[in-house]
């Protein structure tokens, strides 16, 4: 498959808010990706700057303000858009306010596993628990596919670059991802 190609780019953000070793995720009610857990976005506004975009959309969807990191740029096609989705990827490990569910997004935490071994058993056997705070590890199955390629790494530390193109199925045909340490 050849890359699809675009004229165009949509700016959008996407924030993951971390607490010692749980994550907490959005799922989505409505929308371009109903029905997934995703970090909490959405699109850029005219005159925003993408920190500021991410601090909104994190207001607006989980009712908590957090003081986001830069960590990853994400580019995203399809052959259902004509417009490439440009996703600027924002972490925080503290937050203020109280977690609240929107319109958009219920908020959930979810186990972040341990180690590499066992990111890569919980996408492959899927729905399991972490034993010590019974919460269900991060639910690749029920993510944006792409997600499981750079969100260890993510999680790790590192910051990532990468593009994505889905078909029309809604699976992920062609990527590359790259880490910075
Ligand atoms: C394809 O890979 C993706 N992975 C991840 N993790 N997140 C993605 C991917 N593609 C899109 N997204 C994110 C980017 C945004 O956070 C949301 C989509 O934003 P949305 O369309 O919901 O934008 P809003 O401004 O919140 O929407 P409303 O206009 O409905 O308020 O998905």
């Amino acid at each position: 498959m050849d890359w699809l190609p675009f004229n165009k780019v949509k700016p959008y953000t996407n924030a993951f808010v971390r607490q010692g070793n749980q994550l907490l995720l959005g799922y989505k009610k409505r929308g371009f990706g109903k029905g997934l857990y995703n970090g909490f976005g959405g699109k850029v506004d005219q005159g925003e700057t993408f920190a500021d975009a991410a601090t909104r959309e994190l207001q607006e969807e989980a009712g908590i303000t957090a003081k986001l990191e830069h960590r990853g740029t994400l580019l995203f096609m399809s052959p259902e858009i004509t417009e490439a989705a440009h996703i600027e990827v924002f972490y925080a490990e503290t937050f203020e306010g109280t977690i609240t569910e929107s319109d958009e997004m219920r908020p959930e935490w979810f186990a972040i596993p341990s180690t590499d071994e066992k990111h890569r058993e919980i996408i492959q056997k899927a729905k399991q628990v972490d034993a010590v705070s019974g919460l269900r590890f991060i639910p690749y199955d029920e993510m944006w596919e792409d997600d499981a390629l750079w969100l260890p790494a993510f999680l790790s530390g590192h910051h990532f670059i990468g593009r994505a193109d889905f078909g029309a199925d809604g699976r992920l045909q062609k990527w590359w991802f790259a880490l910075k340490s």
